[in-house]
């Protein structure tokens, strides 16, 4: 019998439902994919930023991964914020014996520019988890901050991508040309083919948690047996009608729209 399709997010939480596990779970419902989460820190948060942050123990995160991972199979799975160092380390110790795809939306800073993890964990992300995975997902922020390089440029987001790839270990990389003028393109290196994704670039303020939807898409695509590239192009399709469709909700940035019928639902 064919596995039902589940998927696993490890990151911090989002009250206002717009980013990290809220917008996670509501984006693996609406794909047809089983979610499950693993809360790595809880975050008081809004559409206009970051109020107060509350690290979970890390005795807790192990014992909510083990009691995943000790009960149900997944088949593909993702991690946001990881806050820390010793946050990070416990997560790489539970992961590292599982053997299906692992994303990585390596979440530095939130739209509203507050930062979500410590200066000092940027460096082992990228030099501990990054060869873990099958694929991270950096926006332009992200991917200057692992490469060490000002990205300006298509050719600079693709040199990236490939930086990323052969010097760090990742399976694949793609770097997300939100923070780009123009169209909405995003480059995926999977280490022998630069393919890219494109989209019209929509005009809103409403992108608090595009990241984490476009990441938990691809997991819920991956989880249904898609490899790369069609599970980016799939989720690329999701997000950038997410996006198309984002409600105006909240005093900052509002949430995107996961809701495959964007259609209002009353029954
Ligand atoms: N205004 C926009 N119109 C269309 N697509 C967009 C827009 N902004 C971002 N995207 C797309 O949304 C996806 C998420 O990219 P982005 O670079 O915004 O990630 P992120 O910075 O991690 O997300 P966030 O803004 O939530 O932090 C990418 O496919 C990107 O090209
Ligand atoms: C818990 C958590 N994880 C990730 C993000 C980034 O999301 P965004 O950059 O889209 O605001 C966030 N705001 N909160």
């Amino acid at each position: 019998m064919k596995p039902i399709p589940a998927a696993l997010t490890i990151a911090g939480t989002d009250p206002s439902g717009g980013a990290g596990i809220q917008a996670d779970l509501k984006t693996f419902q609406e794909l047809k994919a089983y979610g499950m989460s693993v809360i790595t820190s809880v975050v008081a948060q809004n559409t206009t930023g970051v109020q107060n942050v509350q690290h979970m123990p890390v005795s807790m995160i192990k014992q909510q991964l083990e009691s995943v991972i000790s009960d149900i199979p997944f088949q593909a799975f993702k991690t946001g914020m990881l806050a820390n160092i010793t946050i990070m380390d416990a997560v790489a110790e539970k992961i590292s014996r599982l053997d299906v795809p692992y994303i990585i939306d390596p979440v530095m800073v939130a739209t509203s520019g507050d930062a979500l993890i410590s200066g000092d964990s940027r460096d082992y992300l990228r030099d501990k988890l990054l060869p873990l995975s099958a694929l991270v997902t950096p926006n332009i922020p992200e991917a200057e901050v692992m490469t060490g390089k000002t990205i300006k440029s298509a050719e600079d987001i693709q040199q990236a991508a490939k930086q990323i790839v052969h010097e760090f270990g990742a399976g694949a990389a793609l770097v997300k040309g939100g923070h780009m003028q123009g169209e909405a393109v995003d480059f995926l290196y999977d280490g022998k083919k630069m393919h890219p994704f494109s989209a019209e670039r929509i005009d809103t303020k409403n992108t608090h948690g595009t990241g984490c939807t476009y990441s938990a898409a691809i997991t819920a695509y991956m989880s249904h047996g898609y490899q790369l590239p069609e599970a980016v192009q799939k989720a690329k399709n999701f997000v950038t009608g997410a996006i198309r469709d984002s409600f105006s909700i909240g005093h900052g940035n509002g949430p995107t729209n996961q809701w495959t019928h964007r259609t209002e639902r009353v029954n």
